[in-house]
């Protein structure tokens, strides 16, 4: 089976977030039951310059307004359809934004070039590979399906995966003549979304499926609360939505093989970790006693939580815990995060900005990763935090709901408890949390029940990948 994936960043090529990882590892995992997945992704400077040898594979006098070309390569493993199209990616800043951090104010005509090329790749633009079947990611490449549905491809299955229903990809109507699209796409059947262009509406209404990236995330936005205002078309389009929990790439996490970490170590030498734990202590200036690490590695933002964090910090220190924290984003959190890092200094240790061999140490050295989220459709944190003994302590809400198991005394005593989760999310729902965990803490051998009960659980993509490739086969059967 062939198949098309559509995504404006991959790892290791880009990455900005989650999407990246799972657009990274999906198809690797696929490989092994005989799918052959090729990426189609934006030719940021970064990604062009980490390219080996490209073949010229397709080229487009005309792209929504810029020439463009679609280049071949092959990257550990993944197989890059990469589009080159300057006027669009080549400039500085990161995918989205300009070097202040502002968006971007053609992102719309840049991802719908994107999804165009998805479109014309399924039309069979390239001399000898065309998709029997689309699969595209967040509002970035939501536009294929919609291009596929209004220029004639709607017998090629489409999926949309929701990665985060919070970003949604809408502009004003003005954009639409430039489009390219007939007019009745912009309509309540394709991208009209009140009054405006919705990208991810668009492609929420036009794919023949759409997966979210866990269960109860799924669940989650057919409701007012979490469905960001696209409830009402979600719960119509509920017998093609299905919630698929992401696994991890288990190679590039691996306690054991990891590069990035001072120790490597498995589930039976757990007293390893103390090296590792050492080592984070040093780089956040951390004093090295008994008292537990708690580490956070997140973008710092509301969805995250991390004004719950911020609140938290004093009390944490009171009760003899550390906090280690890897993030960047909101000003005024950064602020409160530097402001209580400079209250407890020896307690608190902050690192601003992305960095992602630190966010390996961290999983391997870190007592427990802290994941207050607001809202989670997946989270991968808390799925490294698993696998490397880094006890996971998350707000019951979307994929942590469904990947962590509390630590509550059934669980317990039935020894299959992976983590703490809580509720209410607020400070005090944290704060709950936290006692039980310093509780656990203190007691070694709870604790390192919970650390083997998590380095066991299956966070492999093998489940979730058997799960895809069951999709797109009853998507092909009905072509
Ligand atoms: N400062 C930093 N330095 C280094 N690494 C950092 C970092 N900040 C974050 N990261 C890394 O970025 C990734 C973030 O993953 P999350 O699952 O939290 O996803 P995110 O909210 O970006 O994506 C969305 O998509 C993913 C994938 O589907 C969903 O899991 C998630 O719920 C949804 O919100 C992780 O690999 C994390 O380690």
């Amino acid at each position: 089976m062939k198949i098309l994936s559509v995504a404006s960043e991959v790892f290791p090529l880009i990455k900005t977030g989650g999407l990246a990882d799972v657009a990274g590892a999906l198809p690797i995992a696929l490989a092994g039951r005989g799918m052959q997945m090729r990426t189609l992704m934006p030719g940021y400077p970064a990604v062009m310059q980490r390219l080996g040898t490209v073949e010229v594979v397709a080229t487009f006098d005309d792209l929504l307004g810029e020439p463009a070309r679609i280049l071949a390569t092959m990257h550990e493993g993944l197989d890059i359809l990469v589009l080159d199209a300057p006027g669009f990616y080549d400039r500085p800043g990161g995918p989205y934004t300009d070097a202040t951090g502002k968006d971007f104010v053609d992102n719309w005509r840049r991802f719908a070039a994107l999804s165009f090329a998805g479109a014309e790749i399924a039309r069979g633009v390239l001399p000898d590979w065309q998709p029997d079947l689309v699969h595209a990611h967040d509002w970035q490449a939501a536009m294929t399906p919609v291009y596929m549905r209004y220029t004639g491809l709607q017998h090629i299955p489409t999926i949309i995966t929701v990665h985060n229903l919070a970003f949604q990809g809408q502009f004003g109507a003005d954009i639409f003549p430039d489009l390219g699209l007939p007019p009745e796409a912009f309509t309540v059947e394709g991208l009209e979304y009140y009054g405006d262009v919705g990208f991810l509406k668009g492609g929420l209404r036009t794919a023949w499926s759409i997966t979210t990236v866990s269960p109860t995330y799924a669940h989650e936005i057919a409701t007012p609360e979490y469905g960001m205002g696209l409830e009402g078309l979600i719960n119509a389009r509920a017998p093609d939505l299905v919630g698929l929990v992401n696994g991890i790439d288990t190679a590039v996490w691996n306690p054991e093989t990891d590069t990035h970490i001072a120790r490597t170590y498995a589930a039976g030498s757990l007293k390893q970790r103390a090296v590792n734990r050492q080592a984070l202590a040093e780089r956040f200036s951390l004093v090295q006693d008994a008292g537990p690490i708690f580490c956070v590695v997140s973008r710092l933002t509301w969805q995250k939580g991390i004004d719950l964090i911020a609140e938290t910090a004093d009390w944490i220190v009171e009760q003899g815990g550390k906090l280690a924290v890897l993030g960047s984003g909101d000003q005024g959190l950064e602020g409160a995060l530097l402001a209580a890092a400079s209250r407890h200094r020896g307690r608190i240790g902050i690192v601003i900005g992305y960095n992602e061999p630190l966010s390996h140490l961290m999983q391997a050295g870190a007592d427990a990763i802290l994941i207050p989220s607001r809202f989670e459709p997946c989270g991968l944190t808390q799925l490294y935090g698993l696998r490397y003994g880094c006890v996971p302590i998350v707000a019951r809400t979307g994929g942590l709901a469904d990947t962590v198991i509390d630590a509550n005394e059934a669980a317990l005593s039935a020894r299959v408890a992976t983590g703490f989760q809580f509720t209410p999310i607020n400070a005090e729902g944290l704060q709950h949390a936290l006692r039980r965990a310093f509780k656990a803490y203190n007691e070694p051998k709870v604790w390192a029940r919970i650390q083997n009960q998590g380095m066991k659980s299956d966070v492999s993509w093998e489940n979730s990948a058997a799960h895809y490739a069951d999709l797109y086969s009853s998507l092909l059967s009905r072509v």
